[in-house]
């Protein structure tokens, strides 16, 4: 009897596996967007995906959104058919229905395995709750505290800089994404939590947190993320993960994480208690990210069951560090390259903030200064960091569209259909540089486009600037004010500083392939990885 229904039962399973499994491979056959138009399949096991990632972020789907029009479909794993649209209402949609369009469940498994579950990796109401407790850390008013982190922190990569470059003021060859890199490590340290990670100083190497960070960063790339992947199909290889380094890297952090978080709770409590003895005003003045988010987690106006538990609030040390550092060098550091290929734009921003009497300026005086305000636009225009994004549908769903497609029956829709489970691309640097969107000189690197932009441009539905750098929707960056500001204290310094050209042939630089993060590469030095050379001279006036 035990023995039938043990035999009943395994068939159950085995049938339910098969089926699911059969469903997964037909999908290619029973998908809505078998009839929307889009490229052929290279491969029956790679679909498109090779063709992608041999090629510079966007260029293919560029081609094949000029040639198939504006939503397409293409071909995944398996050749199970994927959304990618540069419809601007299709792509509100997806966006500001985050309850319905998820990151998909092994990006976020192989992130959490990084990060914990941090905001990056949360859904749903988990997210929601995370967000609410973390948005008022990062409001105008606490980064405007912060203006002096990112202003003292270039002014030491400037002297850095200066003393490179020889007296005689020869030009100095500079790798400029790794002073950058060090600066925006040193800030986030500072203004994340309160920790001096002193990488302008010493390299930083006998930081334990920095070190830990540099081995979780690798487990980011490459085949390091392959095993985080099998594992979450083959459960039993999660106890190799578990041994791996980035797992090790991520006990230090986590160790480190409970210490700082600890630290924090004890100063609240001790300001509240001080507080309540003399009446006083609460006298706490740590403003760094986690000592805002333990005390609104802390707060008595927030109930229970809107607090963060522990893991969830230590998860935002590695998520504020993974997310904060490098994108912010990433992107000064292409602001760099655009200035110096464009010498009239990068003299013109010299003189606006050589009208600046200071050499440490306020939230303020940054504000003030309207063409480094487009040289920050225009370069998150035509670099944005991260390219793409991606989603799966949680559910089946009727995408609207404001531009009408053909279908391969000759009907023509104003909606796309998709079933749970379809994966989406979000176009991030497409978007930004559609000529449909931007004009035909999309392309090319020119802040004046700022003075007046092109109405076409209010559809695009990110957070910022109509552009798609920082995303939009639920999931928008939270860190925005933080970069931007960052990123404006870096170009006041550097570019009043020093005069920057190319160390090799513009041409040599190219983008990495196969990374989340676009990082400049000199073609002929892909085994250096991301650098970009420059020749850095200070500028003496003229
Ligand atoms: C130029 C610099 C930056 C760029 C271009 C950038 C871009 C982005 C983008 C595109 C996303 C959405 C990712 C997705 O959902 O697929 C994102 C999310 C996020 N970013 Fe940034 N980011 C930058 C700097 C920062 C900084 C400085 C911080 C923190 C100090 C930060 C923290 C985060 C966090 C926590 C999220 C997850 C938000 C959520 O899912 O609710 N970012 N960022």
């Amino acid at each position: 009897m035990v023995e039938d229904i043990l035999k009943a039962l395994s068939i159950g399973i085995i049938t339910f596996y098969l089926l699911k499994l059969l469903s997964f491979l037909l999908q290619p056959y029973t998908s809505p967007l078998r009839d929307v138009p889009g490229p052929p399949s290279s491969s029956w096991f790679l679909g498109n995906i090779n063709n992608i990632h041999n090629s510079q972020p966007a260029v293919l789907q560029e081609a094949w959104t000029d040639k198939y029009g504006k939503t397409i479909h293409y071909k995944g794993w398996f050749n199970r058919d994927r959304l990618y649209t540069l419809d601007t209402r299709a792509l509100g949609h997806i966006l500001n229905h985050s309850n319905d369009y998820f990151k998909p469940e092994l990006a976020r498994h192989t992130l959490s395995s990084i990060l914990g579950e941090g905001l990056v990796v949360a859904e749903g109401k988990q997210h929601r709750r995370q967000r609410k407790v973390m948005n008022p850390a990062f409001g105008p008013t606490q980064i405007r505290d912060l203006t002096d982190i990112f202003v003292d922190k270039a002014v030491q990569l400037r002297d850095v800089w200066n003393r490179m470059i020889p007296e005689d003021n020869q030009p100095a060859r500079i790798e400029v994404l790794k002073g950058l890199s060090k600066m925006t490590l040193d800030v986030i340290g500072l203004a994340g939590f309160n920790h001096q990670f002193h990488s302008l100083e010493s390299d930083g190497s006998d930081d334990e947190l920095g070190k830990a960070l540099r081995v979780m960063l690798r487990s980011t790339s490459g085949w390091n993320v392959w095993l985080p992947a099998l594992a979450y199909f083959f459960p039993p290889l999660r106890l190799l993960s578990h041994m791996s380094d980035g797992a090790h890297a991520r006990k230090v952090m986590t160790r480190i994480g409970l210490e700082l978080v600890r630290e924090k709770k004890i100063q609240i409590a001790k300001a509240a208690l001080e507080a309540s003895k003399d009446g006083a005003q609460e006298r706490l003045h740590g403003r760094d990210l986690l000592t805002l988010l333990v005390k609104a987690n802390m707060a008595s106006d927030i109930t229970d069951s809107q607090r963060l538990s522990d893991e969830n609030v230590l998860a935002q040390v590695p998520t504020f560090l993974v997310a904060g550092y490098e994108t912010t060098s990433v992107a000064t550091t292409w602001c760099l390259f655009s200035l110096s290929q464009a010498l009239d734009a990068q003299q013109k921003l010299r003189e606006e903030l050589m009208t600046m009497s200071t050499d440490t300026p306020s939230v303020d005086d940054l504000t003030a200064l309207p063409y480094l305000d487009a040289v920050i636009r225009e370069t998150l225009r035509l670099h944005p960091p991260i390219h793409t994004s991606i989603r799966v549908a949680e559910k089946d769903d009727v995408i609207p569209l404001d531009t009408l497609y053909v279908d391969a029956k000759g009907r023509t829709h104003d909606y796309v259909r998709v079933t749970k489970g379809t994966i989406i691309d979000v176009p991030i640097v497409a978007l930004n540089r559609s000529k449909e969107l931007w004009g035909d000189d999309a392309h090319e690197f020119k802040p004046e486009r700022w003075e007046s932009v092109p109405a076409a441009v209010h559809a695009v539905p990110g957070i910022w600037s109509n552009t798609m750098a920082f995303l939009g929707g639920q999931h928008a960056c939270i860190g925005y004010r933080f970069a931007l500001n960052e990123m404006k204290a870096l170009l006041f310094v550097l570019i009043r500083a020093f005069e920057f050209q190319l160390a090799v042939p513009p041409a040599k630089i190219t983008s990495s392939v196969r990374t989340m993060i676009q990082r400049p590469v000199v073609c002929d030095e892909v085994e250096k990885h991301s650098q970009l050379p420059m020749l850095v001279k200070r500028y003496v006036g003229s």
